[in-house]
C-alpha cells in the first residue's frame, strides 16, 4: 500500500468521523426541540416544572359564592336598572370579534314551533330522598290548596296560592365546597376531546399545519366556537413558538393558561341571592323548556337553604300543572315555601304572589322558575317583561339567570341569544354537563353572550350544581 492510498484512507476516515458527529449533534437537538408526552415528574434528568395545582385556584373553603344585589362588585355586564348591560372587560381577548354567529336565529327557538296546545312531553320522576329521613308533612292539607287543585280561585288571590308544607328534615345535602372539583369525572367526555385530543396533538411535537389544523377540528367539534378556537390556537402558536416548551407538563400547564384565560377568570361569578336590609333577594330563572330550570332552581334552593337561608321558590311556569307540582316536589324535598297559582294563571301574578309572600313573611331569597314555552319574540318579551316589571312593583329583581342545555350546542345558543335580546340576563347557568363532549360551549356562551356562566349542572341529583371556577373548569377538561 503506497502513501497516497493511506492518505487517502485516511481522509476517509476522517470524513465519516465528521459526519458521524454531525449526525449525533442533530439527533441530540431535534430530541430537545420535541414535545414529550412522557411525564417528567421524578426524572431527574429532566427539568420538568413542579406539579401542576389541581385545585385551578379553586377556593376550598368558598362554596357557593353569594354576593348581595347591587353590594358586590358591580359584573361589568350587570347593568343598571333599565340599561341594557355593558359588555364584560375581555382584557386580552377585546381582539375577538363580538357575536360571531349570528345566523339562524330563530323566532324564539325550537320550542316555538310547539304548539301550546300539543303534547307535552312527559315528566321525569325524581329520585326522592330515603322516605325515612322524611317526617309526615306537620299538618293535613290546607284547605286552600284544595280550592286551588279545583282552580276555583282567581290566579291572582292570594288565597289561591299553595304553600308546601315545610319538612321537619330533609335529607343532609352534600358539601357545596370544592363541588366543580368533586364532579370532574362527570366531564368525562369532554375530557376525551381535551385532556387526550388536544393535549395528545400538541405533544405530538414538530407541528406542522396539518397538526394545527387538526388542534382547530378537535376544539370547535368540542362547541367552542369559530371566533374563541382561532384565538385560542393563534395563543398556542405563537407560545409555543417562543416559549421554552418541552415536557408534557409544560404542554399541558400552557394549554391550561391560555384556555382559562379565555373564559375571563376576572368575571363576577357570584350569584346575588343575599337580601337587602328589608326585601328578600330575588332571581328570576328563563330559559327554553326542557333545559333544566327546574331542577336548578330546585339545587340552588337546596345550597341556600343548607346555608341557613330562609327560601320562597314561584312557579311561574304555569303551562302546565306538572312543572308547579315538580318545583313543588323541590319545595318539600329541600325544605322552601312553593308559591304556585293554577294551571294557566298568569305568571306575572305568580311571580308577584311569590315576591308579596316572600317580603310580607321576611324570608332570605324568592327565586322564580318561568316557562320557557313561548310563540313568538314578542310573545316572550312582553310576558317575560311583565313578570319582571311586576315583581319591580314590591322589589328589584338582582339576578336573571339563563338556563342554557349544554348538550343542544349551537341551536341552544341561537335561543338563548333570543332571551338575551329580551331580558338583561347576569348569569348563565349551564345545564347537563355530564352528558356531552361539548364542554367547550362554556367559551362559546359567555363569548357570545357577554355574560358570565355562574353555575353549572352536572347531573340530575340534587346535589349536581356547582359554582363555575375557570381554573378548577380547565383542570376538569384536562383530566
Ligand atoms: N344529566 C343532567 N340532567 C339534567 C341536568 N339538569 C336538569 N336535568 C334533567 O333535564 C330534564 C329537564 O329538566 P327540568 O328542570 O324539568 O327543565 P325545565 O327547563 O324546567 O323544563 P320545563 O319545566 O318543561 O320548562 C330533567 O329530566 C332533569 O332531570 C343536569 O345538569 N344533568
Amino acid at each position: 500500500m503506497g502513501v497516497n492510498t493511506e492518505i487517502i484512507i485516511g481522509i476517509v476516515v476522517a470524513v465519516v468521523v465528521v459526519a458521524l458527529l454531525v449526525l449525533v449533534v442533530g439527533l441530540v437537538r431535534a430530541r430537545r426541540r420535541r414535545i414529550s408526552l412522557r411525564d417528567t415528574a421524578g426524572d431527574p434528568t429532566q427539568a420538568g416544572p413542579r406539579e401542576v395545582d389541581r385545585s385551578g385556584g379553586y377556593t376550598a373553603g368558598g362554596g357557593f359564592n353569594f354576593s348581595q344585589g347591587g353590594a358586590a362588585t358591580p359584573t361589568p355586564t350587570a347593568p343598571a336598572p333599565g340599561e341594557k348591560p355593558v359588555a364584560p372587560d375581555r382584557g386580552e381577548w377585546a381582539d375577538l370579534p363580538e357575536r360571531t354567529e349570528t345566523d339562524g336565529q330563530p323566532g324564539v327557538g325550537d320550542d316555538a314551533a310547539i304548539p301550546r296546545d300539543s303534547a307535552q312531553r312527559g315528566m321525569t320522576d325524581l329520585s326522592l330522598p330515603d322516605p325515612d329521613l322524611y317526617d309526615p308533612p306537620a299538618t293535613p292539607q290546607d284547605p286552600d290548596t284544595a280550592a286551588d287543585e279545583a282552580g276555583t280561585t282567581a290566579p291572582d288571590d292570594l288565597s289561591g296560592l299553595t304553600e308546601a308544607p315545610a319538612p321537619v328534615r330533609i335529607d343532609e345535602i352534600a358539601p357545596v365546597d370544592g363541588r366543580l372539583h368533586r364532579l370532574r369525572g362527570r366531564l368525562a367526555r369532554s375530557q376525551g376531546v381535551f385532556g387526550k385530543g388536544v393535549l395528545g396533538l400538541l405533544g405530538g411535537g414538530d407541528l406542522d399545519e396539518d397538526s394545527w389544523e387538526e388542534v382547530e377540528d378537535t376544539l370547535l367539534s368540542a362547541d367552542l366556537g369559530s371566533a374563541t378556537t382561532t384565538a385560542v390556537v393563534d395563543r398556542l402558536r405563537a407560545e409555543l413558538a417562543t416559549a421554552s416548551v418541552r415536557s408534557a407538563a409544560e404542554v399541558r400547564e400552557l394549554l391550561r393558561s391560555v384556555l382559562v384565560a379565555a373564559l375571563l377568570p376576572d368575571l363576577d361569578r357570584s350569584v346575588r341571592a343575599l337580601p337587602h336590609a328589608d326585601t328578600p333577594a330575588v332571581l328570576l330563572v328563563v330559559g327554553v323548556n326542557g333545559t333544566g330550570k327546574t331542577t336548578t332552581v330546585g339545587k340552588l334552593a337546596r345550597v341556600l337553604v343548607a346555608d341557613g337561608r330562609r327560601v320562597v321558590l314561584g312557579a311561574a311556569d304555569t303551562f302546565r300543572a306538572a312543572a308547579a307540582d315538580q318545583l313543588q316536589t323541590w319545595g318539600e324535598r329541600v325544605g322552601a315555601t312553593v308559591v304556585r297559582g293554577r294551571e294557566g294563571a298568569d305568571p306575572a301574578s305568580v311571580a308577584f304572589d311569590a315576591v308579596a309572600a316572600g317580603v310580607a313573611d321576611g324570608v332570605d331569597v324568592v327565586v322564580i322558575d318561568t316557562a320557557g314555552r313561548l310563540h313568538t319574540k314578542t310573545g316572550l318579551m312582553d310576558e317575560l317583561g311583565k313578570v319582571k316589571r311586576v315583581i319591580e312593583k314590591k322589589t328589584k329583581v338582582d339576578e336573571v339567570l339563563l338556563v342554557l342545555d349544554a348538550t343542544t350546542g349551537q341551536n341552544g345558543m341561537a335561543q338563548a341569544k333570543v332571551f338575551a335580546d329580551v331580558v338583561d340576563i347576569t348569569g348563565v347557568v349551564l345545564t347537563k354537563l355530564d352528558g356531552t363532549a361539548k364542554g367547550g360551549i362554556v367559551f362559546h356562551v359567555q363569548h357570545e353572550l357577554g355574560v358570565p356562566v355562574k353555575l353549572v349542572g352536572l347531573g340530575e341529583g340534587a346535589d349536581d350544581l356547582a359554582p363555575f371556577e375557570p381554573g378548577a373548569f380547565v383542570d376538569a377538561l384536562l383530566g
